[in-house]
């Protein structure tokens, strides 16, 4: 049976992440989750999270799930690669995504989560859509959603369609024609370590001569900016009016009245162009004349990540099949 859901910004001034209705357990149980092509695990806040770490998130709490059962001896602990983190034990219980229905999906309830996860309130977990070799549950690694929910669909894909301060939609098991211009141009993917990696064909800034190159990256929905190699990031800010690097505020800032050009970058003979608002992206604090840059340097990475300031300029087909491959299209 195929799926869609919706992704919802969980701020109304800027993108910093999406969330996903889904529901978990007998009776259901709904929670709002990040979902996370940039890792595997999928995680909630749960009646076993001290209440000291809760601020306000909905609670999956496995002994009111008469489908619910304790994975006997299995642990998790999970640091992403914005420093935040989370572990706890497991669980495995029904688990629904806009009528896409796995029973017995491993559900891994917390037991500690780090500030920044109790520190927003809008996101009461994670769906990992990564590949599953990088789920961290111990002794046994468990299956994604996406992995469990496969054969159930009509195709082995999802997709993502993030928008710029909207709401956008998660597809399982098919491609929405109507949410794409033109053709989607479909890239090898890299599935070691286990991120949905791929070479993007090179980049422009703004109306400037197109650079060919070859830039290895993930597609990371769960990662708010884009990280790209510092030749890249320099040539783009280099073109904006007071753009600095700034160790103060970790990153490109400038004068939120510089005007931003675009950002184009190539998939295959193909390209996608961020268009220069997605890439201011917020300021410092609300009221600041400074604002902080989409388009962020990943030489302290190493590794590049196109992350929702990239993603939400496409639609982009996560395609499940052997072998694995990501599919791009203008919108
Ligand atoms: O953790 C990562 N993506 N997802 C999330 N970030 C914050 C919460 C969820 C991530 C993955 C790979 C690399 Br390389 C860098 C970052």
């Amino acid at each position: 049976e195929n799926g869609s859901a919706a992704a919802i910004p969980i701020d109304p001034r800027f993108d910093i992440a999406y969330v996903t209705p889904v529901t978990i357990g007998t009776p259901p149980q709904t929670l709002y989750l990040d979902f996370d092509t940039g890792s595997s695990d999928l995680w909630v806040f749960s009646s076993h999270t001290p209440e000291s770490q809760v601020r306000g998130q909905r609670i999956y709490s496995p002994e009111k799930s008469s489908t619910a059962k304790l994975l006997a001896g299995h642990t998790w602990s999970i640091l992403y690669g914005d420093g935040s983190g989370s572990l706890g034990n497991v669980y495995t219980d029904n688990f629904t995504v806009g009528g896409v229905t796995v029973t017995s999906q491993a559900v891994q309830t917390a037991q500690q989560v780090s500030y920044s996860f109790t520190s927003q309130s809008e996101i009461h977990g994670l769906v990992g859509l990564g590949f599953s070799t990088l789920n961290t549950v111990f002794p046994n690694g468990q299956l994604t959603f996406f992995d469990n929910a496969k054969s159930t669909l009509d195709s082995p894909v999802f997709t993502a369609d993030l928008k710029w301060k909207k709401e956008g939609t998660y597809d399982f098991g098919f491609i929405d024609e109507t949410k794409y211009t033109g053709e989607i141009t479909y890239l090898p993917v890299q599935t070691d370590p286990g991120y949905w990696t791929f070479t993007s064909s090179g980049y422009a800034v703004g109306d400037g001569a197109f650079h060919p190159a070859s830039i290895v990256g993930i597609a990371d929905t769960g990662t708010s900016l884009t990280y790209l190699p510092a030749e890249v990031v320099t040539s783009y800010w280099g073109q904006v009016d007071g753009a600095v690097d700034s160790d103060y505020y970790g990153g490109y800032v400038f004068p939120c009245s510089s005007k931003l050009p675009s950002f184009t970058f190539g998939v295959g003979p193909a390209n996608i162009t961020i268009p220069a608002s997605y890439i201011n992206y917020a300021q410092i604090t609300e009221g600041s004349p400074v604002c902080f840059g989409g388009l962020q340097s990943s030489s302290w990475l190493g590794v590049n990540i196109w992350g929702d300031v990239a993603l939400k300029a496409a639609f982009v087909v996560f395609n499940g099949a052997n072998p694995p491959t990501i599919g791009w299209a203008k919108k």
